[in-house]
């Protein structure tokens, strides 16, 4: 099995609290990942730490077998390497097709496009394959801000794929989202994981989401990793039903 991501031994404390303390696991190419744990176990802030937005205190991060340790989210992002905040990132007073292309171009690399907007430069066709892969094609010229708060995290979704990423790592997709849209939502991301080969790790608390789209799950608790399985396994585990359960 070919590894995309390696974590190898990762930690970010913060003062005297370990936020992480020290998480290893990889990533395949082609699965989806779960990434779980009770609230402030330190998911968010793994991500951050293997993304750029934060300097790990110690460990390795591996992309493809290069060294990608503190690089840059900018960097990382022309490397093929996405994400997806907690918070919705689209820009409200563009249209979809906008904001697609934006993202593309951002996944270029161009944080002007921040600045001038989108510009087009290829990255149109991109944008309408998107939108036909996410059935958002009545949708296409909205403005974002308009769309129901489900369409929105479908779009955001949508974003992190442009520019066919060789990793994508979504927080929270399903956070706040309709059960209707939650399934929409689910469809597509087995879609573009089996279709487009599409990896990607998904950080959830939305247990029944994670369980049913997941090939592999990752338990996080207390800044540790505390059990890596199929969703079968993860379901069956003592110390996982300690940690959720509290007894
Ligand atoms: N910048 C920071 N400074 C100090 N402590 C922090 C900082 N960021 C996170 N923490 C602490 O690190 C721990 C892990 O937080 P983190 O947000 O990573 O957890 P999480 O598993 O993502 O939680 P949730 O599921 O609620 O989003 C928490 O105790 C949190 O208070």
């Amino acid at each position: 099995m070919t590894k995309v991501l390696e974590i190898h031994g990762i930690k970010k404390h913060f003062g005297g609290i370990r936020a992480v303390d020290g998480v290893s696991f990889d990533v395949n190419k082609g699965e989806i990942l779960g990434l779980i744990g009770p609230n402030g176990c330190g998911k968010s802030t793994l991500f951050n730490a293997v993304l750029g937005q934060l300097e790990p205190t110690a460990g390795r991060v591996m992309l493809d077998g290069h060294d990608i340790t503190g690089m840059r989210p900018a960097r990382l992002s022309r490397l093929g390497v996405s994400r997806t905040f907690q918070l919705l990132q689209v820009f409200p007073e563009m249209s979809v097709r906008e904001n697609l292309i934006l993202a593309g171009q951002e996944h270029r690399g161009t944080m002007v496009s921040r600045l001038f907007g989108p510009r087009d430069a290829g990255l149109g066709e991109a944008a309408d394959r998107m939108i036909a892969f996410f059935k958002m094609s009545h949708l296409a010229g909205e403005k974002a801000g308009g769309l129901s708060y489900g369409q929105q995290k479908l779009l955001d979704a949508a974003m992190a794929f442009m520019a066919g990423p060789r990793l994508v790592l979504l927080d929270e997709p399903a956070g706040g989202v309709n059960l209707t849209m939650l399934g929409a939502l689910k469809e597509r991301l087995r879609a573009i994981n089996s279709e487009l080969g599409a990896t990607f790790v998904v950080i959830e608390h939305n247990m029944e989401f994670v369980m049913s789209l997941c090939q592999r799950v990752v338990v996080m608790a207390e800044g540790r990793v505390l059990a890596i399985g199929t969703p079968a396994e993860i379901r069956a585990n003592p110390a996982v039903i300690d940690a959720y359960l509290g007894h």
